[in-house]
């Protein structure tokens, strides 16, 4: 793990002196009996186990090394449990979920780079200000009222085939459009052109929040005090690099244009961490209260008893012999978490989705390139490493399937425009 601190100055190493002081006295505290994890170091404990890259596989590999589900690690005296089942995210995120809904505050995240709780239900603190903004939220996102955007969806897809139409090799630009625009058009009844530089402005901000998740842990988080630091001192680098990031941000929030943020952050492997209010106990293991929980969703999906060979694209798996759906078939719910931080979203994601990947699939066949000699390219599906991973770009084809679909297209993204 990274530790995000430049140079210190006396003031810092002062204040994390007296800091490291009380950690050594905790440390050497009777330890409860936690859930099983690597055997950190005295005071940064396990600072140096928690993965930045591919954090998901290894969280599962550390499973599979104690042989348990759930993990834990310790770094400055602060708790992080990753749950490496859904049987066991179900029991604390569900089951518990009085406990278990927190969020965590940030300094870095929340108070300097401008990613505010009230700008923001999903970072709120598990509170009634946090009730109040979800039940506003799922009024206008819950199952039955997310039918009222389905003609926005139709017409956002339908101009998302002819973008593929017209430039096929920009697949991944045309697909993020088309989230982006109908966000914009549900939210606000705006249209917008690619290229539009709102559209620019809010990814570069959302880029930040990426950045503070994936930089690994900031001295100020463990020691928030440091935030008091002057700005032009040395070791206040983080400081700077935040007001960087804050000025993205309140510009993100001063065009009528942030919920697009939400259609851009898919592949959240490792869900967005919960933190508990009070101390707990799972299976005879301690959970205290304020610890960091991680659902990886990844090993979830990857757990190879529910998914034979799960890195193979095997659609049959769902599917009886005769070709229909198998009953116990259904759209796994561990990517858009749990308890009662679930995905308010999820009814309108799963609509979208289904949509676009079944209109694409009725005009186009999507291939691989081919070599000069007419035989597929091979490629390995390789995927980013850090948090919100995203497939890294690769090729393919989008071929028409039968003569008239071009027709169909053009008429359908005329007659929606
Ligand atoms: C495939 C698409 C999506 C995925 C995989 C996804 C995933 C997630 C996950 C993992 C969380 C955290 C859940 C937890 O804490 O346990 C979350 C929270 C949230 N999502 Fe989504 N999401 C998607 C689309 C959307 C969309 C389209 C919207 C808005 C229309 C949305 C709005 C929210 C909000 C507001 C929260 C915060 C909930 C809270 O903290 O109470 N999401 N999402």
């Amino acid at each position: 793990m990274e530790l995000w601190f430049d140079f210190p100055s006396v003031v810092t190493y002062v204040l994390a002196a007296v800091s490291c002081a009380s950690l050594l006295i905790l440390h050497t505290r009777r330890r409860p009996r936690y859930p099983p994890g690597p055997k950190g170091l005295p005071i940064v404990g396990n600072l140096l186990d928690v993965p930045t890259h591919n954090a998901w596989i290894k969280y599962k590999q550390l499973g599979k090394k104690y042989g348990s589900d759930i993990i834990h690690f310790e770094v400055f005296g602060s708790h992080i449990v990753v749950l490496n089942s859904t049987t066991v995210a179900r029991d604390i995120l569900e089951k518990r979920s009085q406990i278990s809904s927190d969020r965590t505050h940030s300094v870095m995240l929340n108070e300097l780079s401008g990613w505010a709780e009230e700008r923001n239900f999903g970072f709120m603190r598990y509170g009634d200000g946090w009730r109040r903004q979800r039940r506003l939220f799922q009024q206008h996102f819950r199952r039955k009222a997310v039918a009222q955007y389905h003609a926005i969806q139709s017409k956002s897809v339908h101009s998302l085939l002819n973008a593929l139409l017209d430039r096929p090799e920009r697949f991944i630009a045309n697909l993020r459009f088309m989230a982006g625009s109908m966000i914009l058009r549900i939210v606000y009844g705006t249209d917008i052109q690619p290229g539009d530089s709102r559209l620019t402005l809010v990814e570069k901000a959302v880029g930040t929040l990426v950045e503070v998740m994936n930089a690994g842990v900031f001295l100020v988080d463990v020691f928030p005090i440091l935030k008091h630091i002057p700005s032009w001192m040395p070791g206040a680098g983080f400081k700077r690099k935040a007001a960087e990031w804050k000025t993205l941000v309140d510009d993100m929030y001063e065009v009528p244009y942030n919920d697009f943020k939400a259609s851009v952050s898919l592949n959240v492997l490792l869900g967005v961490p919960h933190r508990t209010i009070a101390d707990d106990e799972y299976n005879g293991y301690f959970i205290p209260a304020g610890t960091t929980i991680i659902a990886n969703a990844w090993a979830m999906l990857h757990d190879e008893e529910r998914y034979p060979d799960p890195e193979t694209f095997i659609p049959e798996r769902f599917l009886n012999k005769d070709g229909t759906l198998r009953s116990d078939a259904c759209i796994p719910l561990e990517p858009f978490g749990f308890g009662r931080r679930i995905c308010p979203g999820r009814y309108f994601a799963e609509d979208i989705v289904w949509l676009a990947i079944a209109s694409i699939l009725s005009v186009f066949r999507v291939e691989p390139p081919v070599d000069e000699h007419g035989e597929p390219l091979k490629q390995t599906a390789t995927f980013g490493t850090r948090f919100l991973s995203a497939p890294t770009p690769f090729k393919c084809c989008f071929t028409l399937r039968y003569p008239e679909a071009e027709g169909l297209i053009r008429a359908s993204a005329t007659s929606t425009a």
